[in-house]
């Protein structure tokens, strides 16, 4: 008996304790979503009824205003929808909206000082001594990289010309080659070794568990109890493989005295100064998160970008046509059979091919920032508070028939230069805008637009019988991947 009340009472309690902020957006005369108890707005999330990419855009659906206001959990959050806010957000206020939902989060060295976690007075350092890895000339002096991770490709896929191959797996066997190389000087063939730890490894680190689920939403949405509990974002057993690959790297390129200008040199500059200025400083740990990081943030999302667009170059046999003849024509000037850096980036209609299929598929379907001051939204009475924190659904944008009229269909012309100029800017998401914006966004556009053009020279793509005609969206943490999609490459 004494159990039942005491029960109840901690209900009474929780209830009070979650549903005291469901008046938030009324009081604010801001409109919102009607929450319910406990979970908020994300009771299909927690069920698993639907990803997050799906609540995004469903709550951006839900409203045609500015902004709109939920809940996670008693947690109230801003989901804008405005590209005018947006950018006023991204970029003019940046000042206001400095640091991400997860900034100052304190759980474990590995996580506390990767980019996606810092205050806006370290991430500015950090941001600032990694960006000149990512430069154009960088990449330039990485083609190597690239060229014989795709080749390795093109060998494998020779031998399984015309039967069906999981797309997803080729993309992702592709990528492992390429970021083993780029982050830890490794040269590995994915491709022969079928179960090459990096690949294996890549994999774990977002595996789609439970337990995985809530240690990224405490992370990333609600860092304040991800604290509170010590959440572990990642395994110790994956740590343990990252950070020990991390500091093979670092030894050898130190003990061979050579600079190879490239990002492993970027480590050993850091290792060496240890205090980057200001007060920031890295220790052993949270040098080795930065390779973690680099995995976490590019792996799945270039690697899903790849599998999107091959899977919409197999249903599309006369854009497929059209970008094959204008490869082709850029290779013939080649004399190695290699792409070179001038050359891949020139291709305009494999950038819009590309564009089209992050603009239908944003593999990262969720960017947010937190408020760091006071910010009235310009020509309304309307606050957003220190602390709010806000989120942007690239999906619901990129979707939304105003922007993007018949969103469904694939149509890379929308990136023809009239078409773009007739659309208002901030509309389209896919590396975010502004200060924090994707700094791997070079890298995994060239990977993407290199994998797809070896293939389109060597392979014709077909789709098989199992092929599905609308292709079934999966979704691991707040990515969204292809769910099992078979094709076929015929060599030409
Ligand atoms: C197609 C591939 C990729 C997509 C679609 C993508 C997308 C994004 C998006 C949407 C953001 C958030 C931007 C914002 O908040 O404004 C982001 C941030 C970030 N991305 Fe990427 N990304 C890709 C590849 C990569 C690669 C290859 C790397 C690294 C090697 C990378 C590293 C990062 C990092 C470190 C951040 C945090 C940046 C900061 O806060 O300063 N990404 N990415």
């Amino acid at each position: 008996m004494f159990f039942i009340i005491f029960l109840g009472f901690v209900l009474v309690l929780l209830y009070l304790y979650i549903t005291q902020n469901f008046d938030y957006w009324k009081k604010r005369g801001i409109s919102y979503l009607e929450p319910s108890f406990p979970f908020g707005n994300i009771f299909p999330l927690v069920t698993f009824k639907k990803s997050y990419a799906d609540l995004m855009a469903q709550i951006y659906n839900s409203s045609k205003e500015s902004i709109v206001g939920y809940w996670i959990f008693n947690i109230p959050f801003l989901l804008i929808r405005s590209p005018e806010l947006i950018k006023n957000i991204f970029v003019r206020d940046f000042d206001h909206f400095s640091d991400r939902v997860s900034s100052s989060i304190k759980i474990d060295p590995f996580v506390e000082k990767a980019l996606f976690c810092l205050d806006f007075h370290d991430w500015k350092i950090l941001r600032s001594k990694l960006s000149p890895s990512f430069t154009t000339s960088k990449l330039k002096n990485v083609m190597h990289i690239f060229n014989q991770s795709s080749n390795e490709m093109v060998e494998y896929l020779d031998e399984v010309s015309g039967d069906a191959v999981d797309c997803k797996l080729i993309s992702s066997r592709l990528t492992a080659n390429v970021f083993a190389g780029w982050i830890f000087g490794y040269k590995i063939n994915c491709f022969k070794d079928v179960d090459n730890e990096f690949f294996v490894y890549s994999h774990k680190l977002l595996e789609p568990t439970v337990a995985n689920f809530i240690r990224f939403v405490g992370v990333f949405v609600m860092p304040e109890i991800a604290t509170f509990f010590k959440v572990n974002m990642f395994k110790k057993r994956d740590l343990d493989f990252y950070r020990r690959h991390f500091w093979k790297s670092v030894n050898l390129r130190e003990e061979s005295g050579v600079n190879n200008n490239d990002l492993i040199d970027c480590y050993v500059q850091l290792n060496k100064e240890g205090d980057l200025g200001d007060g920031f400083t890295l220790d052993e740990d949270s040098l080795s998160g930065l390779a973690i990081q680099f995995f976490l943030a590019g792996y799945e999302t270039t690697s899903s970008l790849i599998s999107f667009t091959l899977y919409e170059l197999a249903m599309n046999e006369d854009i497929q046509q059209k970008l094959r003849h204008e490869i082709f024509d850029s290779l013939a000037v080649e004399e190695d059979g290699n792409f070179s850096y001038e050359n891949i980036i020139d291709l305009s209609y494999l950038n819009k091919v590309i564009s089209e299929s992050l603009r239908k598929y944003p593999t990262l379907p969720l960017i947010e920032r937190k408020c760091v001051k006071d910010y009235q939204i310009p020509g309304t009475k309307i606050i957003i508070e220190k602390g709010t924190k806000c989120q942007f659904s690239p999906i619901g944008l990129h979707h939304d028939p105003e922007f993007f009229p018949n969103p469904d269909i694939f149509d890379p012309e929308r990136f023809s230069p009239e078409n773009v100029k007739t659309r208002p800017p901030y509309v389209y998401m896919p590396f975010g805008h502004g200060p924090h914006n994707c700094i791997g966004k070079k890298f995994g556009l060239l990977t993407a637009k290199i994998c797809i053009a070896q293939i389109l020279t060597n392979f014709q793509i077909l789709p098989t019988e199992s092929t599905p005609k609308r292709i079934e969206i999966d979704s691991i943490m707040f990515l969204i991947k292809p769910k099992d999609v078979f094709l076929k490459f015929v060599k030409l």
